[in-house]
């Protein structure tokens, strides 16, 4: 079998370097050339100037997977494999995308009688020895075509077909929420541990121990265990966490569903208000609360 990736960044790199591995034939396209060049000589991927060159090298029926950061970059791929692609081929999104993105490109394709699959890919760097974990949406004879590439892609039980167009990239989305709340609570169990001065409590050796027959051990235990056990205080890392999406679609889901996600959408306005410099509410409390009691306000540095 022989597919091409779109986009050989730290995802798209490692999953064909694992395919590589598996002994799947893949053509290669990435933005910079150079990048192409490297994975060519290091694992064999055969190297394409341009999405169009990629798709010319496949045979039908070709599957493209697109590797690409989810939004802009992987709309305008999307749409030029559209031409570029024929009827039967297979198109795979495996970018975390929105799957309501997914849904539509689904129709679009299939007004082309393209099969569009969208594909939730979870494992980080870690998946290119540890493999994905791949959730698919779309038609399943489609994801039959796909089987040699997904089997080499994933440890064993590790992919699934979990519904229609756009359930691949749903289930995603609601993994990355649950991932915002195992985080953020290991994070505050964290913190309070830490906080209690008079047991003088080693974080690092307490995050080791969990992970031994605990509750909560945990892959995400595992890698904040080792995060420790490097730099105990975390000292090298801003307190300034971002997000990419998920989170927020995750709750938006929430609240057009009338679910319930207190713990999710807490752990999302946690990042945000980690990166609140300005600190406007809690200045507006403090100047609430001294207008109110005449309780004391700190001082704020005076402007440079
Ligand atoms: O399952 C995974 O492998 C991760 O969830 C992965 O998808 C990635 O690390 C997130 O994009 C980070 O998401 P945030 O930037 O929203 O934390």
């Amino acid at each position: 079998m022989r597919i091409a990736i779109a986009g050989l960044g730290r995802m798209g790199g490692n999953m064909a370097r694992r395919l590589r591995r598996a002994g799947i034939g893949v053509v290669g396209w990435n933005r910079t050339r150079a990048v192409t060049d490297a994975l060519a000589a290091e694992c064999g991927v055969e190297p394409a100037a341009s999405l169009a060159e990629a798709v010319r090298r496949l045979r039908a029926p070709r599957v493209l997977w697109l590797m690409l950061p989810a939004g802009g970059a992987t709309e305008q791929a999307f749409g030029e494999a559209l031409g570029l692609l024929e009827a039967g081929d297979v198109l795979v999104d495996g970018a975390n995308s929105d799957y309501r993105d997914s849904q539509r490109r689904a129709q679009e394709a299939a007004a082309r009688d393209i099969r569009f699959v969208d594909c939730g890919t979870s494992g980080g760097i870690w998946g290119l020895e540890a493999g994905y974990c791949l959730m698919l949406g779309g038609e399943a004879e489609a994801v039959q075509i796909l089987r040699p590439v997904l089997d080499a892609l994933a440890p064993p039980k590790g992919w699934a077909h979990v519904g229609p167009a756009g359930a691949g990239h749903y289930v995603k989305m609601i993994h990355n929420g649950i991932e915002y709340g195992m985080m953020q609570a290991l994070a505050e169990g964290l913190a309070l541990l830490r906080a209690k001065e008079t047991f003088g409590i080693d974080l690092a050796q307490v995050a080791e121990l969990w992970r031994h027959g605990s509750v909560v051990r945990s892959w995400l235990l595992d890698l904040t265990a080792e995060a420790l056990a490097r730099d105990p205080d975390l000292r090298g890392v801003a307190p300034w966490v971002e997000d990419s999406g998920e989170g927020r679609w995750t709750v938006r889901e929430a609240v057009d569903l009338a679910v319930p996600a207190p713990v999710i959408t807490l752990s999302l306005m946690a990042r945000f208000q980690s990166r609140d410099e300005d600190g406007f509410a809690a200045r507006a409390l403090a100047a609430m609360r001294n207008a109110f009691g005449g309780h004391r306000i700190r001082a704020a540095e005076a402007p440079r």
